[in-house]
C-alpha cells in the first residue's frame, strides 16, 4: 500500500469540525493535497493516518475514529475549565474557538464554516486556502473543461453511457484529484475498466506532488489487527481469516514521523501568544517502540541522554507523625463524583444543594434567574451554578467536570459534576479516576428511567465504570420524583431493580444507599419533606447520605505518585500542573521524577484550592508550581513520582478483566483504547492467557481462542507507546484499567504483571 506524507501545521480538525463531518472531509482533502492537521500525518487511497493509527475509509471503522475525535476535543474543553490564571479576553477567544466541538450538525460559527470543505464548492478550496493558490486553479480548471469533451467526441452513445457511469464511480472514489479529460482519456485507454483507471489514477498521483504542498513519501510500519465479527466458525487463535466481511483497523507502531507531534505550542517570546493546550495527549510522549519498565527515552539511547539522579527524597520526619500535626484536627476530605444519564438532573441537584447551604449568594441566583430566563431555559437556573461555559448553558447539557466544594459537620467534600451524555465518557471517567465515592443519579419519570437503564442507557454504563474505577461507597438518588406524585410503589419499582444490578456490578448492599428527591423542588436535600405525599419516607436526606460516607484510609507511607489532569501558565514564572496525590507526600522545594518522560522537575509552590500549602498528602487535589522545567516534557496523563522509587513505564502489562456485555467476542490482537487514571492510549491484545472463574478467579480454560460478553481473564496488552502503570496490588489507583471499543466500554481490569 502506497502512502503519502504531508508535512502540517495546525491541528484545529479534531476541534473545529464536528466527527461528523471529519471522516468525509479528511479524506477528500488528502486526496486533493490539502493537508493541514499535523496529526494526519499519512494518506493513501484507503487509508488515513491519524495521529499513529490507520483508519480504514469503511463504516464501521467510523465509529473509532469518531470517538478517538470526540476524546480529543473533550479534553480541549476539560482543560479549558482549569484554567484559573486566563484573563477574561483569553477565555472568551477560547469558548469562540474551542467550543463547537461534538457532534452538531448544523450549529457552527462563522469561524468554522470557513473552514468546512462543501462538495457542492468543489473548486472552491475552503477560505483557509484563500491565500494560496486558488486562482491558479480556477484558470487551471477552465481550460481542462474543453478538452473534456473532445475525449468523448468519437464515442458511440454506448460508450459516453460507458463513459459517464466508469466517471462517476470513479469520482465517488478520488473525488478530484484528476480532471474529467483525463479521467476520461485513461478509462478510455483502458477499455472502460474502473480498477484498471483507478491503478493508473492513483500511481499519477503517487508521482506527481499536488500545486498546494509538496507530497513527502513515507514509509511507515504497521501491523494488521483485525476486529473479528463471530461468524459460524469461532476464529482462529492464530490468526483472524483476513477476507472476513469484516472491517480491519490497522494499528501502526509510532513511526519516527509521529516524533513530530509535540504536545503544546508553547508561549511564542516574540509574538506572545496563547498559551495552547488543546493538544495535550499528544504531548511528548517517548517514541520508543520497545516496551519495558524503563524505555521513555526519546529516540536516544540511555548513555545519549543525560539519565537524571535520582535521590531520595529528603526526609527527616516520619510522614504519619507530619501529617497528624498538619492534619490531625481537620477535617477529612473526601472526592464524590457525580455520575448518571444524560438529564437525570445531576447539575440541578448539586447547584440546588448548594443554594440550601448557603454557598451561593441570592444576587449570582438573582442573575442566573434573569439570565436563564432570557435564553428560555429557566429550568436550569440551578444547573448553571455548575454548568458555568457559554456553550453547556447554551445546550443545557454538562460537557466538562464541574467542581465545586462544600462542609459537612465532619468532612469537606469537593464535589465533581460528570457529564451524563455518552458523548462525554471520557471527561466523566477523569472525574470518576479521582473520586472516592459515588452519587448514581437517576431520572424516576415514567420512561425516562428505563431509558437510562437499559443497555445503551448511561445508568449502567456510569454504575459499571465507577466500579471498574475501584469506587465501593454509593448514593443512588431517585430524583425528580416530584414528576410522579412522590410515588412510594415507583421509588420501590427503581431500588429493585437498580438493587439487583449493582449486585452483579460488584457493590455490596451494605455500601448502597437509596434516597428519593426532588433536585428541582428541593425536596430531601438537606431537610426532610413536608409535602404529606412524601411522608411514607422517613430515612436519610441527601446531606445525611453524604455525612454517612467514609473517608478511605490515604496511603501517605507509600512513594509519592501524583497523576496529572491539567497544566496551565501561572501567575508567575513556570508553570502549573494539577492532579490528585494518589500515595505519599510531597513538600515544597522536592524534586519530582516526571514520568514516562522521565525529567527531574523541582516543586517551586504547592496550592490547594489556590491556598499556598508547604505539604501535600495522599488524597490532596493539588496545583504544583514546577521549576527547572521544560513544559513541552510533561502533559496530562503523566505522573510524577519519588525519584529514588519512580513510577513503572511500559508498553506490556498483564491484566485481570472482566468482560461487560459486547456483542463482538474478544480474540487475540483485539484492538482496544486502554484508559488508566488520566491516559487514554490505544492498544492491542497480544494474549488471552487464561479464561477465569468470575468469583474465585480460578482458570476455567488456558488460552482460550476468544472471551465473551461476562467473562473473566488473563489477557495480555500491549500499547502503542509506553504508559505510567503499577501493579494493582502495590497501588490500586495506578492498576486499574478500562478497555473501551468505538466509544463503548467493553471490559475493565486490574493490572496483575509489568513487563
Ligand atoms: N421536574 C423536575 N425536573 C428536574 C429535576 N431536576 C432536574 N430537572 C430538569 O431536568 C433537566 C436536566 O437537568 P440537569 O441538571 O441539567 O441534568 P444533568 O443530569 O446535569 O444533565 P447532564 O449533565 O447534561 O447529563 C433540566 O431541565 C432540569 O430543570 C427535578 O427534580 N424535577
Amino acid at each position: 500500500m502506497e502512502s503519502w506524507f504531508v508535512p502540517c501545521s495546525s491541528s484545529f480538525i479534531s476541534t473545529f469540525l464536528p466527527a461528523t463531518f471529519c471522516f468525509v472531509v479528511v479524506r477528500e482533502l488528502f486526496l486533493e493535497g490539502r493537508v493541514f492537521d499535523k496529526n494526519f500525518v499519512n494518506a493513501s487511497e484507503n487509508y488515513i493516518l491519524y495521529s499513529d493509527h490507520y483508519i480504514n475509509f469503511s463504516a464501521s471503522s467510523f465509529n473509532d475514529f469518531d470517538s478517538h475525535l470526540q476524546y480529543k476535543t473533550c479534553l480541549a474543553m476539560s482543560r479549558h475549565r482549569n484554567i484559573r490564571t486566563l484573563d477574561y479576553s483569553e477565555e472568551y477567544d477560547y469558548d469562540e474557538v474551542f467550543g463547537h466541538s461534538v457532534e452538531e450538525d448544523c450549529i457552527l460559527s462563522p469561524s468554522e464554516q470557513a473552514f468546512i470543505y462543501d462538495r457542492s464548492r468543489r473548486n472552491q478550496p475552503p477560505a483557509y486556502f484563500h491565500d494560496q493558490e486558488t486562482v491558479k486553479e480556477e484558470e487551471e480548471e477552465e481550460s481542462e473543461s474543453a478538452p473534456a469533451e473532445s475525449a468523448v467526441k468519437n464515442l458511440s452513445d454506448l460508450e459516453t453511457a460507458k463513459l459517464q457511469s466508469c466517471l462517476d464511480e470513479i469520482r465517488s472514489i478520488i473525488g478530484d484529484i484528476e480532471s474529467d479529460e483525463t479521467i476520461s482519456q485513461i478509462v478510455i485507454n483502458n477499455g472502460f475498466d474502473v480498477h484498471k483507471t483507478l491503478d493508473v489514477i492513483l500511481k499519477r498521483n503517487d508521482n506527481a506532488p499536488t500545486t498546494l504542498e509538496p507530497l513527502k513519501r513515507q514509509e511507515v510500519p504497521r501491523v494488521k489487527t483485525p476486529i473479528t465479527v463471530s461468524s459460524n466458525a469461532a476464529p482462529s487463535d492464530e490468526s483472524i481469516p483476513a477476507e472476513a466481511t469484516v472491517p480491519t483497523i490497522t494499528v501502526a507502531t509510532p513511526s519516527k514521523a509521529s516524533n513530530i507531534i509535540k504536545g503544546f505550542s508553547v508561549p511564542n517570546q516574540s509574538g506572545g501568544s496563547k498559551l495552547n493546550l488543546k493538544d495535550g495527549f499528544h504531548s511528548p510522549r517517548p517514541q520508543s517502540p520497545a516496551s519495558g519498565r524503563s524505555s521513555p527515552f526519546d529516540g536516544k539511547s540511555q548513555e545519549e541522554k543525560s539519565v537524571p539522579k535520582f535521590e531520595k527524597l529528603a526526609r527527616n520526619f516520619n510522614v504519619k507523625e507530619k501529617w497528624m500535626e498538619d492534619r490531625g484536627d481537620s477535617k477529612e476530605n473526601l472526592h464524590m463524583v457525580v455520575v448518571g444519564h444524560v438529564d437525570a438532573g445531576k447539575s440541578t441537584l448539586v447547584g440546588h444543594l448548594m443554594v440550601k447551604m448557603g454557598l451561593v449568594s441570592s444576587k449570582v441566583l438573582h442573575k442566573y434567574e434573569q439570565e436563564s430566563k432570557k435564553l428560555g431555559k429557566q429550568s436550569f437556573i440551578y444547573a448553571w451554578i455548575m454548568d458555568e461555559t457559554g456553550e453547556e448553558r447554551n445546550r443545557g447539557i454538562t460537557m466538562d467536570i464541574g467542581f465545586t466544594q462544600l462542609e459537612t459537620k465532619t468532612k469537606t467534600i469537593t464535589i465533581l459534576d460528570a457529564p451524563g451524555h455518552k458523548d462525554f465518557i471520557p471527561n466523566m471517567i477523569t472525574g470518576a479516576t479521582q473520586a472516592d465515592v459515588a452519587l448514581l443519579v437517576v431520572d424516576a419519570t415514567k420512561g425516562e428511567f428505563e431509558t437510562g437503564f437499559e443497555s445503551g442507557g448511561q445508568t449502567r454504563e456510569h454504575a459499571l465504570l465507577i466500579r471498574s474505577l475501584g469506587v465501593t461507597q454509593l448514593g443512588v438518588v431517585i430524583n425528580k420524583l416530584d414528576t410522579v406524585n412522590w410515588s412510594e410503589d415507583r421509588f420501590n419499582e427503581i431500588v429493585a431493580l437498580l438493587k439487583n444490578f449493582l449486585k452483579q456490578a460488584g457493590f455490596k448492599d451494605s455500601d448502597v444507599c437509596y434516597v428519593p428527591c426532588s433536585g428541582m423542588s428541593g425536596e430531601n436535600l438537606t431537610t426532610r419533606s413536608n409535602d404529606p405525599q412524601f411522608a411514607w419516607y422517613q430515612g436519610p436526606t441527601l446531606l445525611d447520605v453524604l455525612e454517612n460516607f467514609k473517608c478511605p484510609e490515604r496511603s501517605i507511607e507509600k512513594p509519592f505518585r501524583m497523576t496529572v489532569n491539567d497544566i496551565y501558565k501561572g501567575t508567575g514564572s513556570g508553570f502549573c500542573v494539577s492532579g490528585q496525590i494518589e500515595t505519599g507526600a510531597l513538600l515544597v522545594n522536592d524534586k519530582v521524577l516526571v514520568q514516562p518522560q522521565n525529567e527531574l522537575a523541582t516543586v517551586k509552590g504547592l496550592t490547594i484550592d489556590e491556598l499556598p500549602i508547604q505539604t501535600v498528602y495522599a488524597g490532596d487535589s493539588v496545583s504544583i508550581t514546577l521549576a527547572n522545567f521544560d513544559i513541552q516534557n510533561i502533559s496530562i496523563g503523566s505522573v510524577l513520582s519519588d525519584p529514588s522509587q519512580p513510577v513503572a513505564v511500559t508498553s506490556k502489562f498483564e491484566c485481570r478483566i472482566v468482560v461487560f456485555n459486547i456483542q463482538v467476542p474478544i480474540t487475540k490482537g483485539f484492538p482496544v483504547i486502554v484508559h488508566c487514571h488520566n491516559v487514554m492510549e490505544p492498544a492491542t491484545i497480544k494474549r488471552i492467557n487464561a479464561e477465569l472463574n468470575r468469583s474465585s478467579g480460578a482458570v476455567v480454560k488456558k488460552k482460550p481462542r476468544c472471551l465473551v460478553k461476562n467473562t473473566s481473564a488473563l489477557v495480555v496488552i500491549e500499547t502503542s507507546r509506553p504508559i505510567c502503570l503499577e501493579k494493582y496490588q502495590d497501588i490500586k489507583q495506578l492498576g486499574r484499567i478500562m478497555l473501551r471499543v468505538s466509544g463503548s466500554t467493553i471490559a475493565a481490569g486490574l493490572v496483575t504483571q509489568i513487563f
